[in-house]
Formats: C-alpha cells, structure tokens, sequence
C-alpha cells in the first residue's frame, strides 16, 4: 500500500506508520486507536490519516465542510453518536465518519449502519463493553533465567532483533556454553553444530529457535494474555450477551486465562509451589533443624551422668582431643539421634522428596557440638531446588504457551469484534434515541453503476424540471436548547434559492440549523432525526453563522471576497446564512444580499438565506425569489405562539407588526395612532 498516497501522509509520517504490524488493515478498517500506536502519531492525527485514506478510496478529494459553522455543526452531529459510545476506541472511530460528497462512501455507511440496526444496545452489554479495550503488547519484559547462545555473528544479530526479551551471547566453544548453563537454568543454542554435546545442565540446542519463539520465550505470550485478562474476558461476555459469534473457544480462552497469574506465571501447580517454597524456605528450615538438633543434645548431655574412667581421661587429655569425642565415644547414640532429628525436620520442612539425598549431606555424622548443617551441600540444594523450579516453570509456561498460542489471533478478532460493535451500537443508539429514518438520495447525472466517483458529477435537475434541493418532514432538531422531547417537528423543504423570513426567536437559525445538520448527517452516511428527508447529494456546505454586529471596513471586504469565492467555485453547493445584514447597513445589506442571490440563482445553488430584511432584499433581486416565513400564530400574554415550519412563499410578519396590531385591535382606535402605524406595514 502507497502510504504517501493518503493526503497529508508524508515520508517521515509513512515510515512511523510502518512500524504497525497492521497499519494497512488499521487504515482499511479505520482503526484510530491501532494507528494512534505509530510512533509520534496523535489520536487526532491519526482520525485524519484514517479518514484521508477513506477518502481517497472514495475519490472523496474536496472538503465538503467549507466554513466554519459548517465545520461546528460537523463536530456537533458527530457529538450526538460519540456521546452514545462506550469505549474511547469507538469514540475515535466515528471521527472517520465524515460528511462526503461520494455517493459510493455515504453507500457504505449506510450499510454499516443497516447492519447496526441489527443490534439491541442493552444495558448489559454496554456494561460488559466498559471493560473492554485494545489489546496491548507486552513492554520491557525480561527473561532471566534463560539466555540464547550461538557461535555465529550474523545469527546472534538476529537473534537480538527475535529474543529481546533474553540475554543473547556469542560463544566460541562447548565450553563457552558449558559456562553459560553454570549461570543460566536454560541454554538454548542456536547452531546445529553444538549437537550432541554432553554439557552439564539444561542447555538445548535449537537451531529453528526462530519458528518458535513461543517454545523460547513463552513468557511474551503468556504476559500478552496475562496483561490483557481483564478485556478478553470482557470482550468474552460481550460476544455472549449479544449474541455474537466469537472468533473463538471462549470456555477454553476463559480456561487458559485461568491458569496465569497476573504477571504472566502459571498458577496452581503442586509441584512448581512445592519447589518454590522449598527454595524460599531453605535457610529458615535449615536453621530450625540445627535448633532440633542442638536442643536434643543439649538436653541429652545435662540429663547424661558421663562417667570415664581417670586413664581413658588421661589419654583423651594427651591426645589434646576436644570434649567432641566425649560425643563420639559416650554419646554416640544421641548424637546419630539429633542428627537424624534435624534430617528429619529439614525434609519435612522443604517436603521435596525427590531431593531427600541431599537434604540429608545437610547434616554429616561427625560429632559436634552445636551441630552445624554443611555449607557446602546447602549450597548444591539450595542450586539444585532453583534450577529444578527455574526448569518445572518454564515447563509449565510452555504448555500453557503451547495451548493458548492458538488463541492469540481469535483474541485480537474478538476484542476488535467487540470494539466495533460498540461502533455499531453507539449508532444504533443515536438512530434510536432520536427517531431517525434513512433519508433518500434524489440521484444526480453521474449516478449509478459507473458513475460515482465525484469528479464526475454535474448539477442536475429533478424531474419536475426544478433544482432539486431537500425535504424534510417532521424533523427535529437534537441541537436546540429544548429537551428533545418538546421539540415541534418542522416540515421546510428548499429547491434553489430562498430568503427565510420570520419574527424574533421564531426559530429562523433553529431551521436552517436543522437544514444543516439533516445535509451533514445524511452525507456521513448517518440516519437524520426526522420523519422523511429527500436529499440531492451536496459536494459542499457553506453556513455562514450569524455575525456578532456590523463589521469594520475590512471584515466586511473580507466577508464579500468569502461570497466572491463561493458564487464562483464549482460543484453542488448547500449554502446557509443567517442575518448577513448584520454585517453592515441595512440598505446597502438588501443590495449586496440581492446580488449574491441572483450569482447562486444562476448557479444552481441550493440556498437558504435568513433575513429580517427579506422584503426588501426580495424587492432588490432581479429574479423571482422564492422567500419563506415562519409566522406568529398570535401573541398571547406577550408571548408569541410560534408555528415553527416556514410557510412556503409567505413573508412572515414581523415582531414589531404583530405588536402594532395587537395595540391598534386593543385600543379599538379607528383611525388613531396605532392603525396608523399599522398602515405603514401594508
Ligand atoms: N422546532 C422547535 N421546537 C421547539 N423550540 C424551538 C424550535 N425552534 C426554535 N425553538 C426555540 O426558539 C428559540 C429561538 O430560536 P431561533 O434562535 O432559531 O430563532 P430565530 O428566529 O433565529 O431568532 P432571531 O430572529 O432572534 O434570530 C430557540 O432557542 C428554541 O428554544
């Protein structure tokens, strides 16, 4: 795969992302997190180079998203399905759900999201995925009880880059690895030729060492399992509760997960605990059975009444001969007696019957007094006890190495499984929570089979020989400052260009907000919060919020040269703008607004343009303006009641208006005041 491809993939960039094991699958599947993992690459770089790859895979080159409150409302619809995700992973993959211009891309969300609707987002499962993850390599794991050895240069550099985890050493002879199993419970060389060699200790020649590496270093697979416990078994219970098919096992995964402790060693095996304590317990059971041994004595000599006879004194006396052999020769029966008691004790206190030898050169039959155990064959126990734990361990880390090695691919696909259900839940969820439907592509010249690429695409008309604009009925807004559930339904439907009139507050931003946001979510493939929407496919939304206040002299200019750009760019464009006479003074405002519409009349534009000035921007305008009104339904208790779908080809009254009517019907003033002013609305 050409990294450098993707746009904004450069070469340093590409070589980082080389350094995933799987960054090609990461990029297909838009795996954030994975590609978060690259070196010095960002979450939110990584969400870019996602997208960018799907891009380019769609011939999706333009951005769609052109200013920015387009770009807010983006992050605002993306918001109302990453709220619904559980995992951070997901959170990170629906960055790589943008608004596209490329039929084919919104077609493979939209089946992403068909499939999604499969699943029920029940509470359990979303529990179960709390806990779930992406797996993690081990780091920094060391090996010390092993080292890999070879005579050869070029394979001991090999073997640095395969064994990090253990000690690897050049050696010239058997000797040299003879010297090695001295210091390490396990040898394992690399060359054929030191086959057959009788060296002391565990040494084993393996010459495809590099085809098992599980065999060599079980402990990278077993720490990959051990450190990553909690989220197999979550991504485990996830695939139980809904119903998921699971890539494998999961009695035998859970079983295997069993056996390991929490830092990657075999649990529960008598023999390995057996030899564990035994090395552990040594010096402590060494030092009692001295104690059993010299207390007996002890006891022994002060109850004794040792009698000898005044010539055998003598001679003992002139031999220079030490109270010791009073021991040997009077006490020979207690002594055998206390040594056997402090054998005894020290092979009951290590219990490793297999060693009872060499438990017993731990206390030699030559009389002393205080009995001392033998330094030196401690010392070969105490070695003989480590290797023989150091070699039932690794034996065990084999064999569960060996039974869960199988499992080390389905693991990766179970958690993934489990991670992209969450994806897929968090849109069922959105889809659900907001009453969504699929909205409907009105098809363009271009689509169909072969057609779908966006280069190829022209501005089309729709059947009835209009510009085929979008519909929405019944939609609802997530956005507004209102609790869902109190929402009215708007119906507002725009073919080509139209001015949006209405009184304050009456929902003019709301509207076309929801125009928006219905356009944003339905080209990212998404399902939208209304009854029906029908929609052409737009190659770019340009929203121009409303401005805080008349602009200076040199915002404004900057603001006309935006327009200047939009009426004459290329492609099917949405344009939303809310009170651009706010920009400087309303008759000059009517004029500029005017002219701008009559440039997107001419283009074909899909234009929604709020205005407190519609009438007069409409009188200004050289073609048959289409304007719209939210209208006031009455004013009850100063409140306006709003009836908040635009009326197709009204200019709604205005705020002002609907007061001066009310005052002019109260006072009942015929021709006074109040109906006078009343008649300057006419
Ligand atoms: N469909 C709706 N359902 C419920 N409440 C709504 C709806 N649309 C708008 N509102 C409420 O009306 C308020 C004002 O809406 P909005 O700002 O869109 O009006 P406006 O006509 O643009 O106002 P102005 O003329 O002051 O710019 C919103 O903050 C919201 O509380």
């Amino acid at each position: 795969m050409d990294l450098e491809a993707i746009q904004g993939v450069g070469s340093k960039t590409a070589d980082r992302l080389r350094q995933l094991d799987d960054a090609e699958r990461a990029l297909e599947a838009g795996d954030v997190a994975a590609l978060a993992r690259a070196p010095g690459i960002t979450e939110g770089t990584a969400a870019r180079i996602a997208r960018n790859a799907i891009r380019q895979r769609h011939g999706d080159t333009e951005d769609f998203l052109r200013t920015d409150r387009a770009r807010e409302l983006y992050g605002e619809a993306l918001s109302l399905v990453q709220e619904r995700a559980v995992t951070e992973y997901a959170r990170k993959r629906l960055e790589t759900f943008y608004p596209s211009a490329s039929a084919s891309r919104i077609a493979e969300v939209q089946a992403f999201v068909e499939a999604a609707a499969e699943h029920d987002p029940t509470p359990e499962v979303r529990e179960a995925l709390a806990g779930v993850e992406p797996l993690t390599e081990p780091r920094d794991l060391r090996v010390r009880d092993r080292c890999v050895a070879t005579g050869d240069a070029e394979t001991y550099a090999r073997a640095e880059a395969a064994f990090p985890e253990v000690s690897v050493e050049l050696v010239e002879d058997a000797t040299g690895i003879g010297e090695l199993a001295r210091g390490y419970s396990t040898v394992v060389v690399l060359d054929e030729r030191f086959a057959g060699l009788d060296i002391d200790g565990d040494v084993r020649v393996l010459p495809d060492a590099f085809d098992r590496v599980d065999e060599v270093v079980p402990e990278r697979l077993l720490r990959f399992f051990a450190d990553n416990r909690e989220r197999l078994a979550a991504a485990a219970t996830v695939h139980e509760r809904a119903g998921l098919d699971p890539a494998c096992d999961l009695d035998v995964l859970r079983d295997g997960l069993e056996r390991l402790t929490d830092d990657g060693t075999v649990k529960g095996d008598a023999d390995l605990h057996r030899l564990r304590d035994a090395v552990d317990d040594l010096d402590v059971a060494v030092s009692t059975a001295e104690s059993v041994a010299n207390d007996r004595l002890r006891e022994a000599i002060q109850s004794q009444d040792v009698t000898i006879e005044g010539a055998d004194l003598l001679s003992l006396v002139e031999q220079g001969a030490r109270v010791d052999s009073l021991l040997e020769t009077e006490l020979a029966d207690e002594f055998d007696a206390a040594i056997a008691a402090a054998r005894d004790h020290l092979a009951d206190a290590l219990a490793v019957p297999d060693y009872d030898d060499l438990v017993e050169q731990a206390f030699v039959e030559e009389p002393t007094f205080p009995v001392e155990h033998q330094e030196e064959a401690v010392n070969r126990l105490r070695r003989e006890l480590k290797a023989a734990r150091d070699r039932r361990a690794a034996t065990l880390k084999a064999t569960l190495a060996a039974d869960l090695a199988d499992l080390r691919d389905p693991a990766g696909t179970l958690v993934r499984a489990a991670l992209d259900l969450d994806v897929e839940l968090a849109v069922a969820r959105y889809a659900a929570d907001f009453d969504c439907t699929v909205p409907e592509f009105v098809e363009r010249d271009g689509d169909g089979a072969e057609g779908t690429s966006a280069g190829s695409r022209t501005a089309s008309r729709s059947g009835d020989g209009t510009d085929a604009g979008l519909v929405v009925e019944g939609g609802r807004s997530p956005l507004l400052d209102v609790d869902f559930e109190e929402v009215d339904p708007v119906d507002y439907g725009v073919e080509g260009v139209a001015l949006l009139s209405g009184v304050n507050s009456g929902g003019k931003t709301s509207t076309i907000d929801l125009v928006g946001l219905v356009v944003v979510l339905a080209q990212m493939g998404l399902p939208v919060p209304a009854e029906r929407v029908e929609l052409r496919r737009f190659d770019a939304l340009h929203y121009q919020a409303k401005s805080q206040g008349t602009l200076d002299a040199g915002a404004f200019e900057a603001t006309l040269r935006e327009f200047g750009d939009l009426v004459e760019g290329p492609g099917v464009r949405l344009v939303l703008v809310d009170e651009l006479e706010s920009i400087t003074e309303p008759g000059a405002s009517a004029r500029i607004i005017a002219g701008i519409l009559e440039s997107l009349h001419e283009q074909r534009a899909t234009a929604v343009f709020v205005s407190h000035l519609a009438g007069e921007i409409r009188d200004a305008t050289e073609f048959d303006v289409q304007v719209d009104g939210i209208e006031a339904v009455g004013l009850v208790d100063g409140e306006l009641q709003v009836n908040r779908s635009p009326v197709k080809g009204r200019l709604a009254r205005s705020t002002p208006e609907l007061i001066v009517e009310k005052l002019a019907d109260d006072a009942g003033d015929g021709d006074g005041f109040y109906r006078r002013l009343l008649a300057k609305f006419e």
